[in-house]
């Protein structure tokens, strides 16, 4: 089974470099150039040796030796700069091929999944997991791949020159292939585990950081900060337990595996002595049994990063291998803008929370969604604004299934504004204008002054100027919905839904964004959701939601006489307010 997933996992990762696989294999081979030059020095310090041991005392001779083997050296460290930058070339054009998957894929899955996805899981994938690509593709295929291929070349040669000697030469092969096989033992499931504890650990200290201010403000840090260092200690414990339970094998391979002489030197000098090995053959073949094992120890250095590839091309597929929303590219005509939900199912994984949901919301009126929380509003709401697909039943707009609406024309047909709408860092100017690019100053101040926010603008020291900071930080709550408010009027769509845009505000703006937003929704659909029942009682129909059902519809009157739990959740807003206005 594991080695089922390696292998998908490596054949997802073949896909990536479709188109630039040609660029590795030139790099292998000049890798293989590279670590072939650097054998060139062994050779010639044998023959040198050999030419001493002669009594030859000719300098030239010498020098030239000494020569070739430093072009040798100079070689290898050309070739392999020449054979990694040409990899490295590759392997960044692959990961942002990668990337660009990964993006890509971020703009057509359900919005819901990435509203529902922690942002740092994917920044993580994006910036963090595909960086670590980088040093598998560009050093272990040219690198390994040579490090591999010339010991064998050694080892052929060697059979050559002395079969006998040959097989002396590789010893200690089998006794570091013990150890090796000992420290890779279970490294599948001990590098998963290790994955976990690092998750965990980054999941606890984002949340640490993330919560910093509720942590302080409960007098929790200690509490808090005990977590930490608890899964800080998890990790470290379970690398070291890990480190320590290899230990041994590794030191033994590292003592063993390059001590060829101890075979090679006793051997040798057994068969020089009983007349079946000549001096030369002897020299060489000391010298260049030493060139064997260090290029297998670094090659197996490398398996290390190939087990691990197979983990971050999971975490990457999982994004790429998400369903997309099937939407249309080509536009189609609508028409007119009446909502319509026919039995409408939903789940969120395996739990169904819509159970049938069936409702008309003709256009150009104002319906609200209210009822008990949990009940199922916001979801009515997210799947008429296409953030996910119902799991059975149909939505359409006038004449068409929304599922045959292009995005693109989706998006001029309705806006969809939440309670945590995103403010970028940038000026208030400039996130406004997003609702519409191509609007100017002007056009930009006259919907905030309609969604009565240019008061508040204006007594900012800068203005429409002020930088609203990530995620607009630097605005109230308040603030920062108005400006979202604005930035979705100035969109300018015959549909508009306002998810609890008015959560964070206090009644008393709420009541003005309300005022504003009737005026700029005058002959649009307008489909609200808000917790305050005040709010709402104008509206054109009033949607009980319960249990994932509709509970009830119908105008304020008509519920507060026939709906006993419209008149309970109306009564306890009363109170609530007059609660409200006997504290003041
Ligand atoms: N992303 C999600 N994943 C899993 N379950 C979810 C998700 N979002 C909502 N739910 C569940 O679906 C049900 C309906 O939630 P929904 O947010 O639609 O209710 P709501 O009526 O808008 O509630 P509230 O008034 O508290 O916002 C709830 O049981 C909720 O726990």
């Amino acid at each position: 089974m594991d080695r089922e997933k390696e292998t998908s996992s490596f054949s997802r990762l073949m896909e990536f470099t479709k188109g630039f696989q040609g660029r590795y294999v030139l790099s292998v081979i000049i890798a293989i150039i590279g670590v072939a030059c650097g054998l060139i020095p062994y050779f010639m310090v044998s023959k040198m040796l050999v030419a001493l041991l002669d009594g030859n005392k000719e300098v030239s001779f010498y020098v030239t030796q000494c020569l070739i083997a430093g072009v040798g050296y100079l070689g290898k460290s050309l070739f392999h700069n020449v054979s990694t930058y040409i990899s490295h070339k590759a392997t960044f054009a692959v990961i942002s091929v990668i990337r660009y998957q990964v993006v890509k894929k971020l703009s057509n899955v359900p919005l819901g999944y990435i509203l529902d996805t922690p942002s740092g899981k994917f920044k993580d994938t994006t910036v963090e997991k595909i960086d670590s690509i980088e040093p598998t593709l560009a050093h272990v295929v040219p690198e390994m791949t040579s490090n591999f291929l010339v010991p064998i070349a050694i080892v052929i040669y060697l059979f050559v020159i002395d079969w006998r000697m040959a097989l002396v030469s590789l010893i200690t092969l089998p006794v570091g292939f013990i150890c090796y096989m000992g420290m890779m033992n279970g490294y599948g499931e001990k590098y998963a585990g290790m994955i976990e504890k690092e998750k965990e650990m980054s999941a606890v200290t984002v949340e640490y950081i993330n919560g910093i201010e509720v942590i302080k403000a409960f007098n929790q840090s200690a509490t808090s900060y005990k977590r930490f260092t608890t899964v800080v200690r998890a990790y470290s414990n379970y690398s070291i337990n890990w480190m320590r339970s290899v230990q041994i094998y590794f030191a033994m391979g590292m003592a063993i595996w390059p001590a060829v002489l101890v075979g090679v030197l006793p051997v040798g000098a057994y068969f020089y002595m009983t007349g079946s090995l000549t001096s030369a053959s002897f020299i060489m073949i000391m010298i260049l049994s030493l060139g064997i094992m260090g290029p297998l120890l670094a090659a197996m250095g490398y398996t290390d990063d190939l087990a691990k590839i197979g983990a971050i091309v999971k975490d990457i597929c999982e994004v790429i291998d998400q369903p997309e929303l099937i939407r249309p590219e080509k536009e189609t005509t609508i028409s007119d803008y009446d909502i319509s939900l026919k039995d409408v199912h939903f789940s969120y994984g395996d739990s169904e929370v819509l159970h049938g949901i069936n409702l008309e919301i003709p256009k150009n009126t104002v319906t609200a969604f209210v009822g008990p929380s949990g009940g199922g509003k916001s979801t009515i709401a997210k799947l008429i604004a296409s953030l996910w697909d119902v799991s059975s039943g149909s939505i359409s707009i006038g004449d068409k299934d929304i599922k045959d609406i292009s995005l693109k024309q989706f998006s001029h047909v309705m806006t969809y504004v939440s309670q945590d709408n995103y403010l970028f860092d940038d000026t208030i100017m400039n996130n406004i204008r997003m609702g519409n690019p191509d609007a100017s100053d002007e056009e930009v101040v006259q919907i905030a002054k309609d969604s009565g926010c240019h008061e508040f603008i204006m007594s900012l020291e800068q203005g429409y100027q002020t930088i609203v900071g990530g995620a607009g930080g630097h605005l109230s709550g308040g603030e920062r919905q108005r400006i979202t408010i604005a930035r979705a009027m100035l969109r300018n769509t015959p549909i508009v839904i306002l998810d609890e845009a008015t959560a964070y505000t206090d009644p008393e703006n709420e009541a003005v964004i309300q005022r504003a937003v009737a005026k700029l929704v005058d002959g649009k659909t307008l489909i609200v959701i808000a917790h305050r029942l005040s709010t709402i009682t104008d509206s054109d129909k009033i949607v009980v939601v319960d249990n994932g059902n509709i509970h009830a519809q119908g105008t304020h009157d008509e519920l507060l006489k026939s709906d006993e739990l419209y008149k309970s959740m109306w009564l306890s807003h009363i109170q609530s307010k007059d609660k409200e206005v006997s504290n003041v």
